[in-house]
C-alpha cells in the first residue's frame, strides 16, 4: 500500500485513477469498514486501485477546542495496517491545515479532489466538507457529478438499534464496555505508547507494572481493571490492566496506565508498548490495607485467567 502525504494543495504530480473513499475514519471501525470495502469492490469492478484520501492531523485537533483533541481512537499506524488490510491500494495522507478546512465546496472538489483523478468516490451518509463542514453528500454528488465523476453514498451500519459511530465508540469505552467496543471496532481497542517508571512499588506489591505513557491523546475507557494483552519487543502477552488513580495510596491527579503481564519478568522500561483492550474486571478502588489490594489483584490475575480462556491470546 502506497502512503502520499499531500501537503502542498497545489501539487501537479501525476496521480494515478482510482476509486476513492472519503473520511476521516478515526475508529476505522465496522461502518468505516463497510465503505471503504465497498470502494475496494468498486475499484476490483474497475480494474483500478481502491484509495483512501484522508487528513492528518485529525480535523477536530485542528478545529477543535483543546477538549475535542484529547479523543482519538486510532494510532495513524493502525489505520493504515486496517486500510491495507480491507485491500486498499493507495491511501493519500492530506496534511490539514486552517487553510484546508476554508476551501469551499466548489473549491475542494474542482481546485483538488478532481487532481487526484477519482473514477468514482465512495461516502459515508453522514459526510460533511468544505467551509465550516456545511456541505454533505448529496451536494459532494451533485458537485461531482458536474466534474464526471460517479457517487456512491453509504449508510449507517446498525447494532443493537444504535448507530455505530466514532462517538458512539467513545460513550462505550467511558462506561469501560471493552467487550462491546471490540465488537463496534472489529478488533480490540488499542493504545500504543512507551513504557515508563512508575514508583517502583509494584514490584513490592508482588505485581510490578509496566506504567504507559501513551503515544497521543486517545480516548481511554474509564477507570478500573481490564484484561488486555500487550505486543512488546514483538511478542504478545497476556496481561492485567488498572487505568485510574490509584485511590489506596496517595490518589494521583492523573490518570495511570499499568499493566502486569502474566508470566513474565525482565526489563521493559522505554519500550514501545501496544495495548488491547479485551474485557473490563472491575472498577477501581481504595482498599484500606495493602494487604486486601494484593488479595484483589490475586483474584484479578485468577479471573484473567479464565475469561483469556475465551480469547485466543
Ligand atoms: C490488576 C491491578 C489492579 C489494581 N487495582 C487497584 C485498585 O483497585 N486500587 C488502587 O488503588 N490501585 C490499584 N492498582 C494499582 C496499584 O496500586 C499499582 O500497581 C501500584 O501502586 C504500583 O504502582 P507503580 O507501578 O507506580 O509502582 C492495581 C494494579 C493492578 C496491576
Ligand atoms: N510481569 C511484569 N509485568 C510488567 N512489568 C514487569 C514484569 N516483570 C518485570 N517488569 C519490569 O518491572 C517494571 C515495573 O516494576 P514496578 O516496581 O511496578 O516499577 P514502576 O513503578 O517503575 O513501574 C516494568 O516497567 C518492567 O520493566
Amino acid at each position: 500500500m502506497k502512503i502520499i502525504q499531500i501537503t502542498d494543495l497545489q501539487d501537479n504530480a501525476a496521480f494515478q485513477p482510482s476509486v476513492m473513499a472519503l473520511g476521516n475514519f478515526d475508529g476505522i471501525h465496522i461502518g468505516h469498514q463497510g465503505l471503504i470495502g465497498r470502494a475496494v469492490e468498486l475499484a476490483g469492478q474497475l480494474g483500478l486501485p481502491a484509495s483512501v484520501l484522508t487528513f492528518y492531523p485529525h480535523p477536530r485537533q485542528v478545529l477543535g477546542n483543546s477538549q475535542a483533541h484529547a479523543n482519538l481512537l486510532t494510532p495513524f499506524d493502525e489505520k493504515m495496517r486496517v486500510m491495507e488490510e480491507l485491500g486498499v491500494e493507495i491511501v493519500y495522507v492530506v496534511h490539514f491545515t486552517v487553510a484546508f478546512a476554508g476551501l469551499t465546496a466548489e473549491e475542494f472538489i474542482y481546485g483538488f479532489l478532481s487532481r487526484l483523478h477519482p473514477q468514482g468516490l465512495v461516502v459515508g451518509f453522514d459526510y460533511a466538507f468544505g467551509r465550516g463542514g456545511k456541505a454533505d453528500a448529496s451536494m459532494l454528488k451533485d458537485l461531482a457529478a458536474e466534474a464526471g465523476i460517479p457517487v456512491e453514498i453509504v449508510g449507517a451500519v446498525n447494532r443493537y438499534g444504535e448507530k455505530v459511530s466514532s462517538t458512539l465508540i467513545r460513550e462505550k469505552l467511558s462506561y469501560g464496555d471493552a467487550r462491546l467496543v471490540c465488537e463496534l471496532l472489529g478488533r480490540p481497542y488499542a493504545v500504543t505508547g512507551t513504557v515508563i517508571h512508575g514508583e517502583k512499588r509494584g514490584r513490592l506489591l508482588g505485581f510490578p507494572t509496566a506504567n504507559i505513557e501513551p503515544l497521543d491523546s486517545f480516548a481511554l475507557p474509564k477507570n478500573g481493571v481490564y484484561v488486555v494483552r500487550v505486543l512488546v519487543k514483538n511478542e504478545w502477552h497476556a496481561a492485567v490492566l488498572n487505568i485510574g488513580t490509584k485511590p489506596t495510596f496517595h490518589d494521583q491527579m492523573h490518570r495511570s496506565l499499568e499493566a502486569h503481564l502474566l508470566d513474565f519478568s525482565g526489563d521493559l522500561y522505554g519500550e514501545a508498548i501496544r495495548v488491547e483492550f479485551l474485557d473490563f474486571l472491575r472498577d477501581e478502588k481504595k482498599f484500606f490495607s495493602v494487604e486486601e489490594l494484593i488479595a484483589q489483584i490475586q483474584s484479578d490475575v485468577v479471573e484473567a485467567r479464565s475469561r483469556l480462556s475465551l480469547f485466543s491470546v
